[in-house]
C-alpha cells in the first residue's frame, strides 16, 4: 500500500490512484505576492465541543484525533465556505529533521510540520459521501515553527506512547482544538485535494498565514511514533508529507492585505 518510502511514495501514487496528476493537487507552494486579495472573503468562525473528542489512533501514515460529528457541535463557517462543515478528525504532517515536513510552503519555504483540521459539508449525509464531492470538505492547514515548547501541544503528544505502533488507538476526551490555533485566523484560500490517496478533489484549502510554536523536544516525540505494526521491524514515521503539487492555473486568495 501507499506510504513515503522510495517504494510506494508521492511519485508512485499515480499508479494506484491516477487522480495524483489531477487539475486540482494538494499541497501547493503559497507565493504571497501572487495572492489575491479578496475582500469578499469572511472571518473564519472555528466552533469546538471540546467534549466531542473521541480517540486518537496512529494510522501508520499519521496520527489524528477523531470527533464525534453526529450533530453540529464541532463546525466552521465563514471564511470562503458557505453553510456550516463539521469538524471530523485533525492530524499532522512532519519531517525527520526540523528542516522540513510540511505539506504546503510559503515561498518554497517549508515548515517542521502542518497541523490539519478536516471537515465536512452537512449539505451531505455523511464525511464519505461528502468526501467525493467538489464541495464537500474543508481542511483548515497550520505551520509549527520551532520555538518556544506548545503547552496546548502537549496533552496531544503526552497520548502518543500509547499508540507507537500502526492500529493502536486510545480513548482522547475534553480537548478543543481551538487551543492549537494561533491568535490570528488570516488565511489563504483555494481549490485542491486530499494530500493522501485517495487525493479526492474535494477539498476548500484554508491555509492560516500565522504558524504555531513547536519545540525541537515536541518535534522529537512526533518522530517516536512508528509506521509499523507492533511485532514488526520498526520504522519510524517521519517525512509523511506530500510536496505541493503544480497550481495547473488556479487562483490563490488571501483574507488580509
Ligand atoms: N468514502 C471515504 N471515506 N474516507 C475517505 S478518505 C479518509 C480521510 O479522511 N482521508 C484524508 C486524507 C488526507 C487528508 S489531508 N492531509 O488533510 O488532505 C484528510 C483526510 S473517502
Ligand atoms: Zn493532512
Amino acid at each position: 500500500t501507499w506510504g513515503y518510502g522510495p517504494s510506494n511514495g508521492p511519485d508512485k501514487w499515480a499508479k494506484d490512484f491516477p487522480i495524483a496528476d489531477g487539475s486540482r493537487q494538494s499541497p501547493i507552494n503559497i507565493v504571497p505576492m501572487e495572492a489575491q486579495y479578496d475582500p469578499s472573503l469572511k472571518p473564519l468562525k472555528l466552533n469546538y465541543d471540546q467534549s466531542n473528542a473521541k480517540g486518537i489512533l496512529n494510522n501508520g501514515h499519521s496520527f489524528q484525533v477523531d470527533f464525534v460529528d453526529d450533530a453540529d457541535s464541532s463546525t466552521l463557517t465563514g471564511g470562503p465556505i458557505t453553510g456550516t462543515y463539521r469538524l471530523r478528525q485533525f492530524h499532522f504532517h512532519w519531517g525527520a529533521s526540523d528542516d522540513r515536513g510540511s505539506e504546503h510552503t510559503i515561498n518554497n519555504v517549508k515548515f517542521p510540520s502542518e497541523l490539519h483540521l478536516v471537515h465536512w459539508n452537512t449539505k451531505y449525509p455523511s464525511f464519505g459521501e461528502a468526501a467525493s464531492q467538489p464541495d464537500g470538505l474543508a481542511v483548515v492547514g497550520v505551520f509549527l515553527k520551532i520555538g518556544a515548547a506548545n503547552p496546548r501541544l502537549q496533552k496531544v503528544l503526552d497520548a502518543l506512547d500509547v499508540i507507537k505502533t500502526k492500529g493502536k488507538q486510545t480513548t482522547f476526551s475534553n480537548f478543543d482544538p481551538a487551543t492549537l490555533l494561533p491568535g490570528f485566523l488570516d488565511y489563504w484560500t483555494y481549490d485542491g485535494s486530499l494530500t493522501t490517496p485517495p487525493l479526492l478533489e474535494s477539498v476548500t484549502w484554508i491555509v492560516l498565514k500565522e504558524p504555531i510554536s513547536v519545540s525541537p523536544v515536541q518535534m522529537a516525540m512526533f518522530r517516536s511514533l512508528l509506521i509499523t505494526e507492533e511485532g514488526e521491524h520498526p520504522y519510524y514515521m517521519v517525512d509523511n508529507y506530500r510536496p505541493p503539487q503544480d497550481l495547473k492555473g488556479r487562483d490563490v486568495r488571501a483574507s488580509f492585505k
